[in-house]
């Protein structure tokens, strides 16, 4: 089957040479093509180019049923890549919303046995079928939205049994659905009950019992540690980050969201494919981000439903590091994975420029999570994930019109959905 889009006023984030991300003042270049058409074959893009070189003879007379779409003045952008989620859990804490808005911290909140504790204690009364249905109608949700690929996190089970049941679902989503999905554990999201006064105790356990309990079943991609002020420490993220690796999971770590953890340095020490939230960094976790195949990633989400400070977005741009934008839905801190408006974020929070925030939820977010050769761009060879606008005037209206859906069909594996 065969796909030829065509008239389409700008083709966004073109590549004809692959990159594995953006960095620095190229964030603000974006390829672009005006008027232009699109060939999807398969489940892949075969073509692309200006409207006054295609083909239509040459592709007409190969085999495969041709569908035409005409795109006049609408815009085709490639999926958003959602690299940080955890969008497999039960329930949700509209309570603790309450309890935030009447001025507790997420920390004062986590202290009292809610946040992460609160979704730990749902997820094991919750069995695996109804865990999958929920997830699937999240996937089903962002997919509309525009996300083609995500990375989705284990952490809310915290014994060995419930994560395991949690990566299962992931494992599930994976062989079920069209999107790109990625694994990854997080034993180490927080302290179970049953450890409260042993972390060494918990610790061993991720490294003894549970890694290789996922491992022994091929469940994740990544490994991840909370490693920040009252969560888990350097020598724990240390520890943790170690077991992982001999069982081939590359680290991909939570750091430096309530303080300077260090979590940055241990993250590029074991080459994380990703370091995620970052509010607080310095010139220190700059100076080892510009060193390493690290990438900085930030959760614009989180930090607008915590009030959390913003962060230093521009300087790490202006530095010459590439940046990539994710979602972070989860039902504590971040219960949206809107990507679109993750875009609109970065813009109006942190000073990016749309240029830069499409780079930062596309390529640089495919990279995050590993799936820079399959998503993250229109070029020729990867996964038809794209979507197409409604008629707009540009692409600085996608992040402008921050509550407007202006999604008018959405592409994944080469099927309309
Ligand atoms: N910061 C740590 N973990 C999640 C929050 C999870 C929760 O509150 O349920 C995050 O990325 O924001
Ligand atoms: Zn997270």
């Amino acid at each position: 089957m065969k796909t030829l889009i065509t008239n389409i006023k700008q083709l966004v984030q073109t590549e004809k040479t692959p990159r594995k991300w953006v960095a620095g003042k190229d964030m603000a270049q974006l390829e672009t093509i005006s008027h232009a058409y699109l060939l999807v074959e398969g489940e892949k893009i075969a073509a692309f180019g200006p409207m006054e070189e295609l083909d239509r003879e040459e592709i007409e007379k190969e085999s495969g049923i041709l569908k035409e779409i005409d795109a006049t003045g609408r815009l085709i952008l490639p999926s958003f890549c959602d690299s940080h989620t955890h969008l497999v859990y039960a329930g949700s804490r509209e309570i603790e919303y309450i309890d935030k808005i009447k001025g507790l911290s997420y920390e004062e909140i986590a202290r009292r046995g809610g946040g992460i504790l609160n979704s730990a204690q749902r997820i094991r009364e919750t069995s695996e079928q109804e865990l999958y249905d929920s997830a699937l109608i999240r996937l089903e949700e962002i997919a509309m939205y525009g996300t083609g690929a995500v990375e989705i996190k284990s952490g809310y089970g915290l014994d060995t049994e419930s994560e395991l049941k949690m990566l299962r679902v992931i494992r599930r989503l994976k062989e079920s659905t069209p999107l790109l999905i990625k694994s990854t554990f997080l034993g180490a999201h927080a302290l179970p009950a049953a450890y409260k006064h042993d972390q060494t105790g918990y610790v061993n356990l991720i490294i003894n019992e549970m890694i290789p309990a996922v491992a022994a079943e091929d469940l994740a991609d990544y490994i991840d540690v909370f490693c920040d002020k009252g969560f888990f420490t350097v020598e724990d993220t240390d520890r943790i980050l170690n077991a992982g690796m001999k069982y081939g999971m590359r680290a991909k770590i939570h750091a430096n969201e309530l303080d300077y953890s260090g979590g940055v340095q241990v993250g590029v020490k074991y080459n994380a494919i990703s370091v995620d939230h970052l509010e607080y960094v310095g010139e220190e976790e700059i100076d080892c981000l510009l060193s390493s195949e690290t990438m900085p990633t930030v959760l614009p989400g989180a930090a607008f439903f915590l009030n959390m400070p913003y962060s230093p977005v521009r300087r790490m741009i202006n530095a010459g590091l590439p940046v990539a934008l994710a979602s972070d839905y989860n039902p504590g801190s971040s219960p949206s994975g809107n990507m679109k408006f993750v875009m609109s974020l970065g813009c109006i929070n942190y000073k990016m420029l749309p240029e830069e925030v499409i780079h930062a939820t596309t390529l640089n977010s495919a990279y995050a999570m590993g799936v820079e050769e399959e998503a993250g761009s229109i070029a020729v060879g990867k996964w038809a994930n794209f979507y197409i606008t409604t008629p707009v005037p540009g692409i600085e209206y996608l992040p402008y019109a921050y509550g407007s859906h202006l999604i008018d069909a959405v592409f994944l594996k080469g099927e309309q959905m």
